[in-house]
């Protein structure tokens, strides 16, 4: 079953065209990567994918329905959520209190969003379940603003699990990580992908063999490749357009 798809996606920034006749085909359960040089439009077309931005042409689906029209937010509710290049926490908030936040935001009305510390506990069982599930129980009563770059990468992925999202949208999930912490994201992009679809924008070729089950190569804004990584590896476009950077 497709999970998550695209149509002739056309996004245009003044003129400049960042993404191009962009097709795209996610199975359910698979963890699909997007790759491609610098500039080629992985930011872009995840943002389109997301809801943060709109195609000005083409379409997106989420299991069959069109959801390339709607907000952000609405595309949360029916089940993709994201995560972001740049930290999305709250500094100054424990471990535990992100997600205690996040948590009750999903589940109530705008208005209602900062409330009683009774209310929130409710959500506390779930929270400690997120935390432990992304290895940082020891941390969990620490302030945010003092965890490490790759724990707070992981802290983001438990904030994108509150939304309980049947596919996740995995923006550079190793950047900025030494071999240690991209072992770590390795392990729990596997942990994380059992029951949901996954789609990564990644540049470590090393974490695109070890966790894709397939590859959708972007250039110029228009796809160049798609198929596994070994299929995508021996593919002569793909080793010409990255002439000089590791492919296989
Ligand atoms: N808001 C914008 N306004 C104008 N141009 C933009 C905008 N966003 C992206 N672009 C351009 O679109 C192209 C694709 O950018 P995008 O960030 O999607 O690439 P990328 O593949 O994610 O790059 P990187 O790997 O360097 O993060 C680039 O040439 C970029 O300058």
């Amino acid at each position: 079953m497709t999970a998550l798809s695209a149509r002739g996606l056309i996004k245009e920034f003044r003129g400049f065209r960042a993404t191009n006749q962009v097709d795209l085909d996610v199975q359910e359960g698979e963890i699909h990567a997007i790759i491609g040089p610098n500039g080629a439009g992985k930011t872009t077309l995840f943002n389109l994918l997301s809801g943060h931005l709109h195609p000005n042409a083409g379409e997106v689906q989420l299991y069959g329905e069109r959801i390339s029209q709607l907000p952000p937010e609405a595309i949360v509710r029916k089940g993709l959520s994201r995560s972001f290049q740049i930290s999305s926490v709250f500094g100054s908030l424990s471990v535990l209190d992100n997600l205690l936040v996040a948590l009750q935001s999903r589940s109530n009305l705008p208005g209602q969003f900062w409330r009683s510390d009774e209310a929130l506990r409710q959500y506390e069982g779930r929270a400690r379940e997120l935390i432990d599930l992304v290895d940082l129980t020891p941390l969990t009563d620490r302030p945010a603003a003092d965890l490490s770059h790759g724990e707070k990468r992981h802290l983001e992925i438990a904030l994108t699990l509150t939304q309980d999202p049947r596919v996740l949208l995995l923006d550079e999930p190793t950047s900025g990580m030494g071999s240690e912490g991209v072992a770590r994201v390795i392990r729990l992009v596997r942990q994380v992908a059992q029951g949901r679809t996954v789609v990564l924008v990644e540049h470590n070729m090393s974490v695109v063999a070890e966790l894709a089950h397939r590859i959708t190569v972007l250039q110029y804004g228009s796809v160049l490749a798609s198929g596994s990584y070994d299929e995508v590896r021996r593919n002569p476009k793909v080793i010409e357009a990255y002439l000089g950077e590791e492919v296989a």
